[in-house]
């Protein structure tokens, strides 16, 4: 029986608890991460910016199994995360490496199912739906070169949602691909994710997409990394690129996690350390 934390339609509950990671080569140890304790709630879609070499791919790969952590634990539905769990899936900023050239299009987004075990009529189905939601239904036998950058990328959430996993990890997914595009494929995965109820963690450089798509936003320190804060975004369930970007209260926000991420990149690490010059009022609280 599956428990309430790990059904598809609630996502899983992602801990991480004093997460280390310590890069040790050929040179002088690297010390990537300090320490990072939070929790993604099942069913939650959380954002993580910070500056450029805080650790977000670091923690992103740490979190999806592909890397061992120096000490701290990762747990997913409360088992530990030792290597790619089942039940998690990957989108990464190269669409170009991540789908295989020699499939189609249709071949790329099945084959996991194929891997999960889905039996062939199902997964047809599974298949078509997912390709049906990314608004690519008539592109099933096309080649991924064929395709801009844009439908690439959009193959690659039909096939992770096509997985249906617990829990969607996002690693700058959209940082490739025109303005244009990147606000029609952030629609699609706030869309994706209230309709599938998948834990999604999302990484990106943009504040205001960190913003305009989740729940929560994780502002990092500098390597090595601390989270600086953690900050709730109430703009509702219901935003739209129009409306949403217009609010008053958007705009707060945006102002509060770009002082942030200044502050971090000075070399901030608590919030008492990042001295911001323009208090605002977040959900009605002072900060
Ligand atoms: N394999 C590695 N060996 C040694 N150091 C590494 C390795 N991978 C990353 N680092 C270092 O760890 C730190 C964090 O890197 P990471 O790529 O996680 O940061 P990031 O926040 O994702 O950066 P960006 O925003 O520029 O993509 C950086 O200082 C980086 O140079």
């Amino acid at each position: 029986m599956t428990s309430p934390a790990t059904t598809p339609e609630h996502g899983a509950r992602l801990d991480v608890r004093g997460l280390r990671k310590v890069y040790t080569g050929r040179g002088e140890p690297v010390e990537a991460i300090a320490e990072l304790t939070f929790e993604v709630k099942a069913g939650e879609l959380v954002c993580v910016v910070g500056p450029s070499g805080a650790g977000k791919t670091t923690l992103l790969r740490c979190m999806a199994g592909l890397m061992p952590a120096t000490s701290g634990a990762i747990t997913l539905g409360g088992a530990p995360i030792s290597g790619p769990p089942p039940g998690m899936a990957v989108v990464l900023q190269e669409y170009g490496r991540s789908l295989f050239p020699w499939m189609s299009v249709a071949q790329n987004v099945d084959l996991p199912l194929r891997e999960k075990g889905v039996r062939r009529a199902e997964r047809r189905t599974k298949v078509s739906e997912a390709l049906a939601a990314v608004g690519l239904g008539d592109v099933h036998d096309a080649y991924p070169w064929q395709l801009s950058g844009g439908m690439q990328q959009r193959v690659a959430i039909a096939r992770a949602a096509a997985y249906e996993p617990q829990v969607l990890l996002m690693d700058e997914p959209f940082a490739a691909v025109d303005a244009q595009t990147r606000f029609e494929l952030e629609d699609l995965v706030r869309s994706l994710w209230r309709r599938l109820g998948v834990t999604v963690v999302f990484v990106t450089h943009d504040i205001d997409e960190a913003i305009y798509l989740g729940e929560r936003v994780l502002v990092l320190s500098a390597r090595p990394t601390v989270v600086l804060e953690d900050v709730s975004v109430g703009l509702g369930a219901e935003r739209d690129q129009l409306t949403t970007r217009a609010d008053p209260e958007f705009a707060r926000l945006r102002t509060h996690v770009y002082e942030l991420v200044q502050a971090a990149k000075r070399g901030a690490r608590t919030l008492a350390d990042a001295h911001l010059t323009h208090p605002v009022r977040i959900g009605g609280e002072a900060r």
